[in-house]
């Protein structure tokens, strides 16, 4: 598969290691004027950027996207699949050959589950999920599109994570528990109750966080 990403930082570099070998990494855009995370692939710059290289190559025929946006922005990285998808790229899920996902996951277009990452049966992934390195989504939770589960997060069975929620690396989520959408679980938190849409939790176990 020949596959541009969007977004040139660190996500982009985890993302080309979980296809190595599987894909050929043509382009890498970004909306800042970066420099190339890989020093055999072109960084373009903005929607300027993309378009050029669309035209000098004739069209992204038979071309792949995957957005390697991360962190709390899975609203952006819906925003830019929906751009690439309407310039005609396809959005491929990226799994990394070492994660678990149990035959019957479903999940949306565009969903990336990174290197150790398990996603156990009756799992619901939504649009542009991110399964980060080494976590976990045990039996029947339900994560909403563009939601972002971050490295060794623990979500027990039957989590309801909502679209654009971020949980933050090694959270715990107890069982049943629901994430409203666009909230923030803090690094290491132990979700014991519902988080309430857009909230940020902290701690153990986890309350509303404000900056000091
Ligand atoms: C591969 C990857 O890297 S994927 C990305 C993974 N990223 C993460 O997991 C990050 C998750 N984000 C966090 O945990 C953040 O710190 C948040 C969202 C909880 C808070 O963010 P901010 O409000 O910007 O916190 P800020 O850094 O200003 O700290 C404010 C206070 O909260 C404390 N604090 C920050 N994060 C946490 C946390 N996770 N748990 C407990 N306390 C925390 C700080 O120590 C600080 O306390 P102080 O004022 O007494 O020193």
């Amino acid at each position: 598969m020949k596959i541009v990403f969007w977004g040139g930082t660190g996500q982009a570099k985890v993302l080309r290691e979980a296809l190595a070998g599987r894909a050929e990494l043509l382009a890498v855009f970004d909306r800042r004027a970066l420099a190339s995370p890989f020093a055999d692939v072109p960084l373009y710059v903005g929607e300027a950027g993309l378009e050029q290289w669309l035209r000098e190559r004739g069209g992204s025929r038979g071309l792949h996207a995957a957005v390697a946006i991360g962190g709390a922005r899975g609203r952006d990285r819906l925003a830019r699949m929906d751009q690439l998808g309407a310039r005609g790229f396809a959005l491929p899920e990226i799994v990394h050959p070492r994660a678990f996902v149990a035959a019957d996951v479903r999940r949306g277009e565009g969903c990336q589950i990174l290197a150790l990452a398990a996603v156990c049966t009756c799992a619901v992934l939504g649009r542009g999920v991110i399964v980060n390195t080494r976590a976990s989504v045990d039996h029947d939770c339900v994560i909403g599109d563009g939601a972002h589960i971050g490295p060794g997060a623990v979500l027990a069975g039957e989590v309801q994570v909502e679209a654009g929620a971020f949980i933050g690396s090694g959270a715990v989520v107890l069982p049943g528990r629901r994430i409203g959408a666009d909230a923030v679980v803090g690094a290491g938190a132990v979700v014991t109750r519902d988080v309430a849409a857009a909230g940020v939790v902290a701690g153990n176990p986890a309350r509303p966080h404000s900056k000091a």
